[in-house]
């Protein structure tokens, strides 16, 4: 056989039984770590992180209708009309105005920390990218409306959990997990945590 030819009849030290075996459980629990890990992510506040993340999101969208149109970035009317509308919802989800006043007041910070920072890369190069172009009244604003119920349900789930000593930890861990799987850029990271500023309690 050509392992005894090659080693000349010696069994080579690297090759026991009591090796394989270890070197199989190794790989094993190697996998097994890794297979485990996107799992262990899925805490509570995936589902809040995801839908902040979509709304940073959605700036992109914003960001080049204002390009086209020439609006400004800061809506105050709209934003008044946004914040409005949550804190008209709040007590239904057994929330304080003041607390989903502070929550969205960052979501629409974070937006416009995209927009600001999109617009002035593409000043910097005297275009805009040729995406496929969305009506801000018409499509984008209404997509905003319904990640805000969403938000609203996520936020009256997670009531206990927002107080809860580890609840900076879940949410960082959260951020993670759903950047990783959407592969999203440093600009709507850094606005994600802008938007997450004010979701645990008593930090
Ligand atoms: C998203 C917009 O841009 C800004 C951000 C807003 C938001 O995040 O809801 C609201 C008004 C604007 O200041 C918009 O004009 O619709």
């Amino acid at each position: 056989m050509a392992a005894t030819v090659s080693f000349e009849g010696r069994k080579p030290a690297c090759l026991t039984g009591a090796r394989v075996m270890a070197v199989l459980a190794l790989a094993a629990w190697f996998l097994s770590g890794c297979a485990s890990t996107p799992a262990r992510e899925q805490n509570a506040f995936v589902p809040l992180v995801s839908h902040m993340a979509a709304r940073v999101k959605t700036a992109d969208q914003v960001a080049l209708s204002k390009w086209d149109s020439g609006r400004p970035v800061h809506d105050p009317q709209r934003e008044a009309e946004v914040i409005a509308k949550a804190v008209a919802a709040a007590p239904a989800h057994g929330l304080a105005t003041q607390d989903v006043e502070a929550l969205f007041t960052d979501q629409i910070e974070a937006s416009k920390q995209v927009q600001y920072a999109l617009l002035d890369a593409w000043k910097r190069t005297g275009r805009a990218p040729a995406w496929p172009r969305r009506s801000l009244s018409d499509e984008i604003r209404p997509e905003l409306d319904r990640l805000q119920i969403e938000i609203m349900a996520d936020l009256q789930q997670l009531r206990p959990l927002r107080e809860s000593a580890d609840c900076g930890a879940l949410v960082a861990r959260a951020v993670d997990h759903v950047m990783r799987a959407a592969a999203f850029e440093d600009v709507h990271r850094a606005a994600l945590d802008r938007a997450l500023a004010r979701v645990c309690i008593g930090e």
